[in-house]
């Protein structure tokens, strides 16, 4: 039996847009969902608890951080991530080739593998497709990612193309190292840069290969959105219906309705949780920059429209009092709040896919928000 399995409920008439039920080992994720970003085994500032409280389902964690530190053995000895950070839900756990490539230094590409150096300590390292799925098997995590390379932005043809060819070949290794397919669902990911002949090749060559799920990786990388828009328009054409499309490190509010009305099921991103930590939070209307002056004596909530713990309690000349002193519960309050905006966003979003008004809401949404419709 697979470790997760996909339920398409139902499709939006007008769009690509999908309403689904994903149910893995550690509880049932209603699709599409935007994941917490935990890198370090921790959502900077939450405590699991906060992060049921606020709807989460599903986090993601970070292969190639928690090698570094503390050690996937150390965490295979706590009985696996989910003990070791006390959070009973699901676990996605990125394969950490990206992060090579975005934090360490000295990196070498074989076609064995990725010798690179620690950002920590500078100690060398040697990362092959089967070493990292080793590593995510002993973390224990739920779904898990394939070693790839995300190719940088821009990249010539040539070099991407090199670049897919052996991110196909890693799928394939780590496919054959991967041993707990029933209670890890292995990912593929899909590269190819800008370039439609190798995203299309790419997806299809990784579909023969029948993972339970793909990502849609090589963006939000610095390419201008429409570009990306394009890319994901084109990968989810050539990826099946009845499997989970996962977009890697989106994103903003715009980015997560227009990635959802182009078939993407999943997403994470860093912004909601680090923008918090230095005072801009999202609001109905925009984001807020609630460190800044005029909220000095400005009492409302951050957002009138929300109903989450902070805007409950606290009022924005309250949490700009916070920053500006460096309290820790400023980074705290935001936090919940910007995480609680997103979880929000995509309830609305589902919802809005259950009454067939996707495109109205999307509407709705970008003039009061301020953005300019695409
Ligand atoms: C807006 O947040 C900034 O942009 C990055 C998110 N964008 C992103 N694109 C990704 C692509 C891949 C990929 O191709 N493969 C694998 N395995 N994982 C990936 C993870 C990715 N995340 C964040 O990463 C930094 C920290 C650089 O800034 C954040």
């Amino acid at each position: 039996m697979a470790a997760i399995k996909y339920r398409l409920i139902k499709k939006d008439s007008r769009t690509n847009a999908r309403l689904g039920i994903l149910e893995t080992p550690h509880g049932v994720i209603e699709t599409p969902v935007f994941m917490p970003v935990g890198t370090q085994a921790t959502v900077k500032a939450m405590t699991p608890e906060e992060l049921k409280e606020i709807g989460a389902t599903i986090i993601l964690s970070n292969t190639y951080h928690l090698y570094l530190r503390p050690g996937h053995k150390i965490i295979e000895k706590a009985g696996g991530l989910h003990r070791f950070m006390n959070w009973d839900r699901a676990i996605l756990t990125d394969s950490g080739g990206f992060q090579i490539f975005s934090l360490s230094s000295l990196r070498k590409i074989k076609e064995e593998g990725v010798e690179f150096r620690s950002h920590i300590d500078g100690s060398k390292h040697f990362f092959t497709p089967e070493k990292v799925i080793e590593i995510q098997n002993a973390l224990g995590s739920d779904i898990i990612m394939s070693f790839d390379e995300c190719a940088p932005y821009p990249a010539d043809y040539e070099y991407v193309k090199n670049s897919m060819e052996l991110t196909i070949k890693w799928a394939e290794r780590g496919k054959k190292a991967h041993k707990n397919t029933e209670k890890q669902a292995l990912f593929g990911i899909v590269q190819g840069g800008i370039y439609e002949d190798l995203r299309k090749e790419c997806a299809q060559r990784l579909v023969e290969m029948d993972f339970p799920g793909y990502s849609i990786g090589g963006l939000s990388v610095g390419e201008p959105k429409n570009v990306m828009y394009d890319i994901v328009d084109l990968t989810t054409e050539y990826l099946p219906e009845n499997k989970p499309r996962y977009l890697m490190g989106v994103g903003s509010p715009d980015d997560l309705i227009e990635g959802v009305i182009r078939g993407v099921d999943m997403f994470d991103c860093v912004l909601p949780t680090r923008i918090a930590r230095n005072g801009t939070v999202f609001t109905s209307k925009g984001k807020l920059i609630v460190r800044d002056a005029p909220y000095a004596e400005d009492f409302s909530p951050l957002d009138e429209e929300c109903d989450c713990y902070t805007c409950k309690n606290y009022s924005r000349a309250y949490i700009r009092h916070l920053f500006k002193a460096n309290e820790i519960l400023a980074a705290r309050l935001a936090t919940i709040h910007n995480l609680y905006f997103l979880i929000k966003l995509m309830e609305r979003i589902r919802e809005a896919i259950r009454q067939d008004r996707l495109l109205e809401f999307k509407k709705q949404f970008f003039k009061k928000y301020g953005y300019k419709e695409e």
